[in-house]
């Protein structure tokens, strides 16, 4: 396969080789049903709808955000062509000297930005790998990137999308904390959103023959911004049953973190998600940006101790 060499090595055996576009006999999806999940249109948010899309749903389609379409399709092209590079290219741009990660495995989702990563055979053959981007990080790749075109490239893009959805997360926050009838100062509502902790995470999914995506997990963020693209497999459990995101062109998925369920007293909950089963179709790719508070944020709510958000992280990571 001619891209193989761009995927770590242990992915190389289960991965299928390109085929022809999926006959109807094969289900895409293996039998996980679809649901029409709310969608919001960020320029005329209808608040009843986005308590509704909060309270039972946790997670929404948001359209009409304001992102030109171009610079949408630049993240794309950048992000496959910079995951489309030698595997171990990647190991050494994105290791110990550079501000980004790269990971592969399956992941646990810690809010540090830094994956927890096992090798795939250990973890029942979760397959799919990634770069974090902390988005602070992002004027310091200037030097690494110098030497190296797509890489500046990548950079310059993110950094332009990372403006864009932290404006976009902003208008969504704060229509969110008027539904709760919340009363929060400046400061603490930038404390909630930090853009010091935000990450964005590009993530691929390889074609192969049947194999898990991404375990369950709710995201310990405030709220993720999901861009998915055509091929689908983003899932989420609603009424204890496991549903599937439908790709809605030209439109981000909003999911609901543990954070959001603290601040909204539980009046909101954090969603439960995953990539399910990847068929033999077509590589995946998925962008997500993870809003963290501060790592000094206080959190309080009648239903939980006060705690810093530092030590929600760290608990986390125990957890793990
Ligand atoms: O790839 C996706 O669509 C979702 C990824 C995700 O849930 C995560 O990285 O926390
Ligand atoms: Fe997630």
């Amino acid at each position: 396969m001619s891209n193989s060499v761009s995927y770590p090595p242990e992915f190389r055996p289960l991965m299928s080789e390109p085929t022809e576009p999926e006959k109807s006999t094969e289900p895409a999806l293996d039998r996980i049903k679809d649901i029409d999940i709310p969608v919001l249109n960020l320029e005329d948010l209808d608040m009843e709808k986005l308590i509704e899309a909060c309270k039972d749903w946790g997670i929404f389609h948001l359209e009409n955000t304001g992102i030109p379409l171009t610079l949408m399709s630049q993240v794309k092209e950048i992000t496959e062509s910079v995951l489309s590079l030698p595997f171990e290219e990647k190991r050494t741009l994105f290791g110990v000297n550079s501000p980004l990660s790269y990971y592969w495995g399956t992941h646990t989702v810690s809010p540090s930005g830094k994956a927890v990563t096992r090798a795939p055979q250990e973890s029942s053959g979760h397959l799919f790998e990634g770069i974090n981007i902390p988005l602070a990080s992002l004027s310091r790749l200037l030097p690494l990137s110098c030497s190296d075109p797509k890489l500046e490239s990548f950079r310059v893009v993110m950094e332009e999308y990372g403006k864009h959805v932290t404006r976009i997360i902003v208008t969504l926050f704060e229509a969110i904390i008027e539904t709760l009838s919340l009363e929060l100062s400046g400061d603490q509502k930038m404390s909630y959103l930090s853009e010091l902790t935000g990450v964005i995470r590009v993530q691929r999914y390889p074609q192969c023959t049947e194999s898990p995506g991404l375990e369950a997990h709710t995201d310990s963020s405030v709220i993720s911004i999901i861009n998915q693209d055509d091929v689908g497999g983003l899932e989420f459990m609603k009424d204890g049953q496991w549903f599937n995101v439908k790709p809605l062109a030209n439109s981000f998925v909003i999911g609901l973190g543990d954070m959001m369920q603290v601040i909204s007293d539980e009046e909101y909950k954090s969603v439960l998600h995953k990539v399910g089963k990847r068929m033999k179709k077509k590589e995946r790719y998925s962008i997500v940006y993870f809003v963290f508070p501060d790592k000094d944020c206080m959190f309080k709510s009648s239903r939980y101790k006060p705690f810093k958000f530092s030590e929600f992280e760290a608990q986390v990571k125990l957890d793990v």
